[in-house]
């Protein structure tokens, strides 16, 4: 009788478990983006099983791979860096860390190869680790803590964290791959600034803005000087380097709420939200100062790359073409009479 007894009681946990993990999986599933994910894995997790604390311990390589090549890498490793939950081991490190790659529960935190953080070891008496795949590497160790030393211990089943290790990585790589398309579609793969497609979304948005709010809105049309040359002289790939030199320079010259797209070629454009054309000029003369004060390294060669701006501000009754339209004129009257000069 007893028995049986423990035989319902136990049927009834695991149905549980399984319960809570579907209600995981299934909120897991609908994130819309990995920060999201790892948000609701923290709190659901703690929350419907109850536990003393989740981690995340990231293998430092195949994590820095895999979202250095997502849509929100920045995004991600800014998450990571904040997160107080969030913490990585080297690659080697790692594997030692997870003896073997494979889940493990213990109650002797204190034997543990020297990884964990002093919060975990002084505050928990037993842990799971639950290693994470993504894209095929082992990109990191969920971790189960608890203040009770009889939580986690090595002669405890694994099938249920099995199960929801397969279950985490399988969401992990899909919100992931869907970040990276969103990434490719959105994105220049050269300079890894926004793309025209982006621009163009960018300017609808702002156009809009203008004519329901009447706030200003102004554009910088950039083009590099005589940058056909430098392919000519040194070979497309210190072209290449050049337009990512001057697309890193421009990004980190602008405010906040500005925007800089590679529009084509040697072309940028850059959206200055709320600013007028006097502000746009001022913009404008700003950047193309500082290249000139500028030089920059390709083998051994110092280059300096120089560039031309053209400005113009929204008007009533414009469309995305005609705002770029009279920047781009203006750009090519800055070039007209840097020829004269030259
Ligand atoms: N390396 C490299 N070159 C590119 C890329 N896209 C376009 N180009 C080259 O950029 C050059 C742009 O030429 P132009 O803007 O006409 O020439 P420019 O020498 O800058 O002339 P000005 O604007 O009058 O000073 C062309 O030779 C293109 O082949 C790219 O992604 N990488």
């Amino acid at each position: 009788m007893k028995d049986a007894a423990s035989l319902i009681s136990n049927m009834r946990q695991n149905e549980e478990i399984a319960r809570k993990l579907f209600e995981i999986e299934t909120e897991i599933l609908t994130c819309k983006n990995s920060n999201q994910l790892f948000n609701t894995l923290f709190t659901s997790l703690q929350e419907k099983f109850n536990l003393g604390g989740v981690f995340l311990l990231l293998n430092d390589t195949a994590s820095v791979e895999v979202l250095n090549a997502s849509s929100t890498a920045s995004l991600n490793k800014q998450f990571f860096a904040q997160h107080e939950n969030v913490f990585t081991a080297k690659q080697r490190q790692f594997e030692r860390y997870l003896d073997g790659i494979k889940i493990t529960l213990t109650n002797r935190i204190h034997e543990v190869p020297g990884l964990l953080p002093a919060k975990i070891l002084k505050n928990y008496k037993s842990l799971a680790n639950i290693p994470l795949y993504v894209e095929g590497r082992l990109f990191a160790s969920l971790i189960f803590t608890d203040q009770a030393p009889d939580r986690f211990h090595k002669n405890l089943g694994t099938y249920h964290l099995e199960q929801l290790a397969v279950k985490i990585s399988l969401c992990i790589t899909n919100v992931i791959a869907r970040e990276k398309l969103e990434f490719l579609a959105s994105h220049d793969p050269l300079t890894g600034i926004k793309n025209r497609r982006s621009l163009e979304d960018k300017m609808a948005t702002e156009l809009s803005r203008f004519k329901r709010y009447d706030t200003p809105f102004s554009v910088v049309f950039i083009d590099v000087n005589k940058f056909k040359p430098i392919n000519d002289t040194y070979g497309h790939d210190c072209g290449d380097r050049v337009l990512q030199y001057i697309a890193f320079e421009l990004s980190s010259l602008i405010r906040a709420s500005d925007e800089v797209y590679r529009f084509a070629g040697d072309e940028f454009v850059i959206t200055l939200a709320n600013q007028t054309h006097e502000e746009a000029i001022g913009v404008a003369n700003r950047l193309t100062e500082h290249f000139t004060e500028r030089t920059f390294k390709y083998a051994n060669h110092e280059l300096q790359p120089r560039i031309s701006c053209g400005t113009a501000e929204c008007m009533q009754g414009d469309h995305m073409d005609e705002l770029l339209k009279r920047a781009d004129h203006a750009l090519y009257a800055v070039k007209k009479q840097l020829a004269a000069h030259t």
